[in-house]
This record gives C-alpha cells, structure tokens and sequence, in this order.
C-alpha cells in the first residue's frame, strides 16, 4: 500500500482515547458488524500503519547499526528532539522500514543512555518479528524483556495504546520500573496495573502510551468494561456515543480499547491458562445456608470410591454411581431447600466430592488467616481475590473447618482466547513456544518466528534419576543441593510443584542444617529479596513455580566461575515447556550453568498420566533391577505426552463452549 493511500492518522482520537477499538468477531451480528464499520474509524490506522512493514530482519539490523554512531554523537536534548519529530513521520508514513529502524536505533541509543543496556542484534530482530504480530521464540534468558521496548517505543510513538502482558504482578512491576526511563527519556509515559489497585488508578495505568499489566488483570478490566457498557445500549449505540466524544471515564471503564498488545510468555497465557475459564461474579445476597453444606460434605465422607462415585483426577470431575444416587435419594428424603430437587442435591454433593477429594490444601489452594485462596498452578502465586464457582468455595472453607465466606454470582464469562484475538494486533514471545506453535497459530492465528542464541549454550544437563518414593526423593535432592552448595560454593535452585512440595523438602533440608530460602504461594512479598540473592555462592533456594518463567537470577561474584547456578527439578510437570522454563534460569546468556531432574515414581503426573508402567517401574526397582535410561526416559515422555494430549483436549473444550455459550448469550442480551 502506497503512503498516499494510507488514512491520515487522527491523533485526537487517541489523545482523548475516545474508541474503545477492538477486533469483532464473526458470528457477531449486523448490528455488531455495522457497529465495527463506524470504529473502523479507530482501527484503520494501526493496520494500515502496519501494512507498509516490509524487508526482512537483516537490512533493519543492519540499518540501525549504521544509524548507531550519528546518534551517539547527539546531546541528550537533541536525542529526545529526534524522538519527537519522528512521531508525525510514523503517523504519516506508517511503520515503513525506514521509521522503523529510525525508531530501533533511538531507542537503542536512549536506553543505553538510561539504563546501560543497548540492544544486541537479536533483539532487535526479534523487536521487529513483534512489531510485524508474531509469536517470536527466544531462548529464556535472552532479554525478552529489553527486547520489547522496540516495538513497544515504536507502535507508542506513532500513537497507539501498547498493553506489555506479563504473568505475574512481580514482572510487571519489575519491567515497568526498569525500563520506566527509558521511556520517558523518548517522552512516552508508563503505566503498571497490579492486583487490587483500585478502578482510578487503573484508569490512569492504562491512559499512559505503554502499560504493563498482568494477563489477569487485564483480562479482568476488560471484562469489567464489557459489563459496564452492557447496560449502556447495543455496540450500535456505544460506537454512536464514542464518535460522539464520550471517552472512557464517562463510559464508566478504564480501558481505551484493545489496540496492540505483546504477551510475554506467550505459550502460558495463550495456552496453559487458556484451560480455565475467567469468571467475574459478584456477591449475591442472599445468605446460602452453609447447614446444607455441612450436610453435604457429612454425607460425602460416608460415600466409598468406586461404589458411589467415579473421580477423574487429571480432568479434575467427578460423578455419582447409580448406587450413590441411590443412596443419595433415601438421605435427602427428609431434608428441605436445594435437598428437595434432584439437580440441587446433586450439585451439592458434587461439590462437596470435589472440595473432598479434588482440592488439596497446600497444591491446589492455602489457608491463609482463616480464608481459603487459590493457587495458581500454572505459576505458584495465590489468587486472593479469585473464587471457585457455583459453591464450591465455600464448600472448601466448611471443610477447612472455616466460616463460608458470601457466595458469588457469575456477571460475565471469557477466555483469554477470545481476548486476545480481539486485539487489533497482537504479538507474543516465549523462550518455549515450538510445541505449541500450530495451536497459537489456528486458535490466535499467529505465525512463529525464532531467534537465534546470541551465544552458544554452556548449559550442561545432568539428566534425569528415578526413585520409588517421595522420602527417598528429598533425601536425593538434599544430598545433590549439599554437594553443590557446601561442596563446590554453587547456587544451587530447587524447584518444587507444591506449596505443600516445597515445604517437604525445606523440612529435610532444615534436618540436615542446611540454611536455604523458601519461596512459595505463602511467601510472596518476599520475592523479590530472595531472587536477588538466589544467585550467591552456596545459596540454596527451594521454589514453585514462583521462581519459573521471567525470574532472572544473577549471579553472585566467583559463581561463573565455580560452575554457575544449579538448577534440580524435583518432579515433572503437565507440560515439558513448564520444565524448560524451570531449567533455563541456568546458563543464561552464555553463562556457565547446569541443571538435573530428580522425581519418584509417586509423582502425580506418573500416579494419572501412566499408572500402569509407573506401577511396573516401582516393582523393578524394588526388586533391585536396574533399569535402562531409555526405558525411564520413555515413561517421562508418555506421562507428559499424555498429560499434554488431555490438556489440549480441554482447552479445545472451553473454546467450543465458549463459542456456544457466546451464541446463547447473544440470544438472551447478556454477552460480556
Ligand atoms: N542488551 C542487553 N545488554 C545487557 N544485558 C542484557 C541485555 N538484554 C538483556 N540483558 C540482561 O539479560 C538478563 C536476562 O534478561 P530477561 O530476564 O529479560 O530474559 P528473558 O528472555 O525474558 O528470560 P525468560 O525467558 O527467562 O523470561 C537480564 O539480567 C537482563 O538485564
């Protein structure tokens, strides 16, 4: 497309952040797609500023290098004057290849000006592979954090709203603050949303040209949008009413639409979390009678296994027999409220199963100062404004022994996969993306461009020991972190499941006198202390997944040269992209690094995933055999293999019900 064909960009549109822009979708309605029609006004720019992005990475690299020396040479005031008169040319030109290493190389030039970093040749590669809406695959470790600035600087120069999502608050806290000066040295303010700041605040984060927000947040303000505009008419009548002028205080959101977003560990949002529904409910007032609960949860107990109820741990259900029906009806015969209808007493034993045999204290929530919150599994972090739906939570607290807190209601419903495909464009990067690229690529639509390693890897791989049970595990795991960290004065990082795993280990290691950190859901405000020193020689760290994808552990003086960090996975996880993450906080960067995996045959993942040859594999080794490497290696594969297939399996699930729930909402006019 020829510049002279391209719109005129309309910053006033943007300055006041007037259209809430955003993607339709295509079993939309008329009345939806003539809606799109009038904000086309707002998204035709950014595509076709887009659209002129032509030439493939090398030229731009070797484009902004050789812009490199003639900006190094300019004063600071100069610098930011050269930022500045590039924002009409982008908004005229669009992000032809020229602007675009023009903007690489300011930005280059700034950061190396405010936080002493300039880009390496990769990453300004990968920059331009998410400016072009890619998922770009770097290795962990590489500086995917640094490397977004580009695109991020660049799509805010020309004036578009960027969204930077990260999976944890942590993060993005961590990245907006780090990269802050920068950004302002180019004149472009941030902003950071973080869990319980309030609607005002969020409203200013996301009125700055860049925010850093976590995917949950984001997700969840969205959704909050949606409900909030519900009353206020059809898309027809707000697309009417936002031409009109009204931005989005007087709409009553905090958003300005959906523009351009870069996910940072893609695979995770679009993907692991893609499993679970994002549910906004509010407090119903009617008090629920937590006696039916206290019932429910009598009655369970008595119920055995097999004869009254089947459970399916992996998809995390369960269902009563005819037998449990059975006895089930003669139970609730003299009972009232929900005991009285076959769909109410169902539900509440159900529930009261599920909170009974399905929900772990310590794996799958906390007990924290008498309240019952959530862990997300995926990360390790606790959730502590999240519930579980449809009583279940409270149905958790009773069996805690707790008082039920109010039971919610559902509002509104979305999965991040419909989200983000409302994005006007999005990109994405992951150190660990290959597996899952061809799903990413039908559900998101985006293709996968990998970048190369700066430096060789100097990680080495220990490989992988089995043994028959958990005890036996620690005991390993304590003797390796022991030799490594008194031994040869290496960090040593142990990585753990479980809140509850994690406490187990500590326990041992604390028996053996060995002074360690202690990272998990129960610790979390002291993250960021125990990553900057997880990284000193002789420091043992034991964490969950907290300290997985993003943590950057730096390490100490005379650990490079004592072998680096050492990393010890202590039990295999649903998806091998979740290990890579663990692993690769060694060696990163070319740094020296080496890591090694230690589990025993009573993990979860062996008990659901491959009972039987997990089952065959504990008798030989009691019986003393040794068993061949490749025989072992060939049960991990099975186990995540089939734990991958069944994951899948479910997100497909939640995609198509999504889908379906969408058309059914549309009839009734309570879609999100
Ligand atoms: N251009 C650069 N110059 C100097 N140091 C850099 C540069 N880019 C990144 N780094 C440093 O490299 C380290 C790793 O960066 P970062 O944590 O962003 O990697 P990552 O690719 O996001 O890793 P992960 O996949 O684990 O999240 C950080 O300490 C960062 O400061």
């Amino acid at each position: 497309m020829s510049s002279s064909r391209a719109l005129p960009f309309q910053p006033a549109l943007f300055a006041s952040g007037r259209p809430y822009a955003e993607r339709a979708e295509s079993e939309e309605g008329w009345h939806d797609r003539l809606a799109q029609a009038l904000d086309a006004t707002a998204l035709a720019p950014l595509r076709r500023h887009l659209h002129v992005l032509r030439g493939d990475a090398r030229r731009l690299v070797e484009r902004v290098d050789a812009l490199g020396p003639e900006l190094q040479r300019l004063g600071d005031e100069a610098l930011r004057a050269r930022a500045a008169a590039l924002r009409p040319q982008l908004r005229r030109e669009g992000f032809r290849l020229e602007q675009v290493a023009q903007a690489f190389a300011l930005v280059r030039e700034a950061a190396g000006r405010t936080i002493g970093q300039r880009h390496f040749a990769t990453q300004l590669h990968g920059g331009y592979e998410l400016l072009r809406g890619r998922l770009v695959e770097m290795a962990t470790g590489e500086g995917k954090t640094f490397c977004a600035t580009l695109p991020a600087c660049a799509v805010a120069l020309a004036g578009y709203p960027v969204h930077v999502i990260t999976v944890n608050d942590y993060l993005a806290r961590r990245d907006a603050e780090k990269m802050g000066p920068l950004y302002r040295f180019l004149g472009l303010d941030v902003g950071v949303v973080v869990q319980g700041m309030p609607r005002d605040e969020r409203r200013q984060a996301y009125a700055a040209a860049i925010t850093y927000a976590t995917n949950k947040e984001l997700a969840f303000d969205y959704l909050r949008d949606r409900v909030a505009l519900q009353g206020k008419g059809t898309r027809l009548h707000q697309s009417v009413r936002r031409l009109a002028g009204h931005g989005p205080a007087q709409q009553g959101t905090v958003l300005r639409g959906l523009y351009y977003a870069i996910v940072d560990e893609a695979d995770s949002v679009f993907v692991d979390e893609a499993r679970t529904p994002l549910i906004l409910s509010a407090t119903v007032d009617a008090g629920e009678d937590a006696q039916h609960g206290r019932e429910a949860l009598d009655f369970a107990r008595a119920l055995a296994e097999g004869e009254h109820f089947a459970c399916e741990g992996f998809e995390r259900s369960i269902h009563l027999t005819d037998a449990g029906r059975e006895r089930l009806d003669a139970f609730a015969a003299d009972l009232d409220g929900p005991w009285t209808s076959v769909r109410g007493r169902e539900e509440l034993v159900q529930q009261a199963l599920s909170a009974l045999h399905l929900f772990r204290r310590d794996q799958h929530y906390v007990v924290v100062e008498g309240k019952v919150q959530i862990v997300d599994e995926s990360t390790g972090r606790v959730m502590p404004d999240r519930s579980w739906e449809r009583g279940l939570h409270q149905m958790i607290e009773l069996k805690e022994g707790l008082e039920p807190t109010a039971r919610r209601d559902t509002l509104a419903r979305l999965t991040y996969q419909r989200l983000f495909r409302r994005y006007v464009h999005l990109s994405g990067m992951t150190g660990t993306g290959a597996e899952v690229a061809r799903e990413i690529k039908v559900v998101y639509g985006l293709d996968t461009a990998r970048v190369p390693l700066r430096k060789p890897s100097r990680r080495i791989d220990h490989g992988f020991a089995f043994v028959g049970t958990t005890a036996r595990k620690w005991e390993r795991v304590a003797d390796a972190a022991e030799a490594l960290a008194c031994g040869a004065g290496r960090p040593v990082l142990i990585g753990t499941r479980s809140v509850e795993a994690s406490e187990q280990v500590s326990a041992v290691l604390r028996a053996r006198g060995l002074p360690h950190a202690l990272l998990n859901a129960k610790q979390d405000n002291e993250e960021a202390a125990v990553v900057a020193l997880a990284g000193q020689p002789g420091r043992i760290t034991v964490a969950t997944n907290m300290a997985g994808r993003g943590t950057d552990i730096e390490l100490g003086e005379g650990v490079a040269a004592a072998g680096g960090l050492h990393v010890i996975l202590t039990e295999y996880h649903d998806s091998r992209r979740v290990d890579r993450q663990l692993v690769g906080r060694c060696a990163r960067q070319g740094d020296p690094g080496s890591c090694q995996a230690i589990v025993s045959l009573e993990d979860e993942i062996f008990r659901l995933c491959a009972p039987r040859l997990a089952g065959a594999v504990a008798r030989a080794l009691q019986a003393g055999t040794r068993l061949p490497g490749p025989l072992l290696a060939a049960l991990r594969r099975h186990a995540q293999h089939t734990a991958e297939r069944r994951q899948h399996g479910i997100r497909m699930a939640n995609l198509k019900q999504d889908r379906q729930l969408q058309k059914l909402l549309a009839f009734t006019g309570r879609s999100e």
